[in-house]
């Protein structure tokens, strides 16, 4: 109930937890005068006495004023005992994902974390502000009652103090129950939003092919599945709370029973039994009170163990990656599936120099982008080593790595904004005349200056924009950047072959002083490479410049072929070399 992880992520919480206490036990306080000031009254006027007005309505005024204040000021406690944990917990959540970089959703889906850092912070907050609070309260009541009517009827506040633990038992009893129930509930949640947040990204294409509808139905059977789940949940909280009414009703109608008896046998005046009567269901109500709020906070803290098992998450070391001359990736027996009994890479070794560039070719599925995807720390779920700048990959900072390897792939996302502001997000810093040059670069700056510029417009996604001039803009960006080492995964598909041109214009110009890799279908934009590998179903087979691969690695030379074959079918003949095998 008071999970004590929860508490130390917001220690000043408890501060005003107990203020609220105080000023709920003032309330109390209050209403005990309150009713002494009215059964006062009656009993006089059931005995035919002189009516102690003047004192019962000063102790009455003094009474309502103290509970006005007292509710005033435990509403204020309780905000500030649960205003900071949706802040700590989101921040927490956000450093987290940071920190575990792409590798995150290889261990959990976005949806998941959408959906435990909004609703389950938001149950949290019931947890510190309503549910704590009135945890420790629901003990003090009681006690404070006990200690009050003792006097007067000892029976009866024994009763009464008996029947109050029969809730807490039920709660328990509950608990065990939902701690299942909600645990199922929040799986399927978190499975219902994957599914959507899937499906939205995708309705363009399953609108293309029509397959909008079967998709529809699967989300309505989902949906259907977390309804009934739903259901089960709320019929759960009502039963809970109507066994929790019984007790609390038969509780008080005992205590009232007893007291009764004794007003009949003369052992207690009027006004004991009616002091008994009105202050009864005081006994209970606080602990009702917890059982409504019992199952927002189980819900928040089911929602805590999902945000734990977040933030217990093994992260990569935090140890900067400090650039030297030496610098480069190597890959040393590197074997990785995504899959659990599907290899992808089989005992992968290359080298990326410092300067210069490397090409990594081979047919599609070969596995080239998985060996980008490993350069980018995308994945730790490999055997074998990569190092960075001779340092473990595993052992550098998700921030340092990605400062030192940038990679352009097919589809780099664009924001909504403008050019200026998605290169922004390459470098800060960056001036307008260095923007202009990267666009240069690109082949980028001409379409623009007839523009707006740096302030033309982009849309989410560059849906404005061509695929090439996507492509471009993503290129002049990670020109931007001033990484060590740049990868590009088919970086110039989607682009006309004149732009492809200038661009590869760049990209050799680049790898003069920087490190490059570029992984291509198009042969003829590595056969410049200083060092050629060749990938075939996920092992090395040749490695080499294009004049030495031509010659002897006849994987290469037959990709080369058939690239030269439909090139020039198409009537490109772009290549200069043509070998007879
Ligand atoms: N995210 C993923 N999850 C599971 N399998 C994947 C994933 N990405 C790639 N694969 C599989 O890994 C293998 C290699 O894919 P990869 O994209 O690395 O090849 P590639 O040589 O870059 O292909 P292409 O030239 O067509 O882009 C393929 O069999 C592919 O199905």
């Amino acid at each position: 109930m008071m999970d004590r992880r929860l508490l130390s992520l917001v220690p000043q919480a408890m501060g005003h937890i107990l203020a609220t206490v105080g000023w709920q036990w003032v309330g109390l306080v209050s209403n005990i005068a309150l009713v002494w000031g009215i059964v006062s009254v009656l009993a006089a006027l059931a005995a035919g006495g002189e009516l102690p007005l003047a004192t019962a309505a000063s102790l009455c005024a003094a009474a309502c004023a103290g509970k006005v204040a007292s509710s005033a000021l435990s509403q204020k406690s309780s905000f500030r005992a649960s205003e900071d944990i949706k802040f700590v917990l989101r921040e927490k959540i956000y450093r987290k994902l940071l920190r575990l970089g792409p590798a995150y959703s290889e261990k959990l889906t976005t949806a998941e974390v959408v959906q435990v850092s909004v609703e389950g912070t938001e149950q949290l907050e019931t947890y510190f502000g309503q549910f704590l609070p009135q945890l420790l309260y629901a003990v003090l009541a009681p006690l404070t009652l006990f200690a009050v009517l003792f006097p007067f009827s000892w029976q009866a506040a024994v009763v009464l103090l008996a029947f109050v633990p029969l809730i807490p038992l039920t709660i328990m009893v509950v608990q065990r129950i939902a701690k299942r129930l909600l645990s199922r509930y929040w799986d399927q949640y978190t499975q219902l939003g994957d599914g959507f947040l899937e499906n939205l990204q995708g309705l363009a294409t399953l609108k293309i092919y029509q397959a909008d509808a079967a998709r529809h139905e699967r989300m309505n059977a989902e949906a259907e599945r977390f309804r009934i789940i739903t259901m089960k949940v709320l019929r759960m909280q009502l039963n809970s709370i109507i066994v929790m009414d019984i007790v609390a009703l038969g509780g008080a109608a005992a205590g009232i029973g007893v007291a009764l008896s004794q007003l009949a046998a003369g052992t207690i005046d009027l006004f004991s039994f009616l002091f008994i009567v009105l202050l009864s269901a005081e006994f209970f109500l606080p602990m009702r009170l917890l059982g409504s709020f019992f199952h927002i906070a189980m819900n928040g803290m089911a929602a805590s163990g999902k945000i734990f098992a977040l933030l217990d998450l093994d992260e990569p070391a935090e140890k900067p990656l400090r650039a030297s001359a030496g610098d480069a990736i190597s890959l040393a027996d590197v074997t990785f599936g995504y899959e659990e009994g599907r290899t992808v890479l089989e005992g992968v070794s290359l080298d990326v120099p410092a300067v210069g560039m490397t090409a990594i070719v081979g047919a599609s599925g070969s596995g080239k982008s998985t060996v980008a995807h490993l350069m980018a720390g995308g994945s730790d779920a490999y055997a074998g080593d990569i190092l960075v700048g001779g340092k473990p990959i595993r052992s550098v900072s998700v921030e340092s790595l990605a400062r030192h390897v940038v990679t352009v792939r097919i589809g780099s996302y664009l924001f909504g904004g403008t050019v200026r502001s998605n290169l922004a997000v390459a470098n800060r810093q960056a001036s307008d005349d260095e923007m202009w040059r990267a666009l240069e670069s690109a082949a980028l700056a001409d379409y623009l200056r007839g523009q707006n510029g740096l302030e033309t417009a982009i849309d989410e996604g560059g849906s404005n924009l061509s695929g090439g001039q996507r492509q471009r803009l993503a290129v002049a960006r990670a020109l931007l950047s001033g990484a060590d080492v740049y990868v590009f995964d088919e970086a110039t598909s989607n682009i006309d072959v004149e732009s492809e041109e200038r661009i590869m214009d760049v990209v050799r110009a680049l790898s003069q002083v920087k490190s490059v890799v570029v992984i291509s279908h198009r042969l003829a934009n590595v056969v410049r490479a200083d060092r050629i590998y060749v990938l075939d179903r996920g092992r090395v087979t040749g490695c080499g410049t294009h004049e030495g691969l031509l010659e002897g690695c006849s994987a290469y030379a037959d990709l080369w072929n058939s690239q030269c074959e439909l090139e020039s079918y198409r009537g490109g003949g772009a290549h200069e070399a043509r070998i007879e095998l």
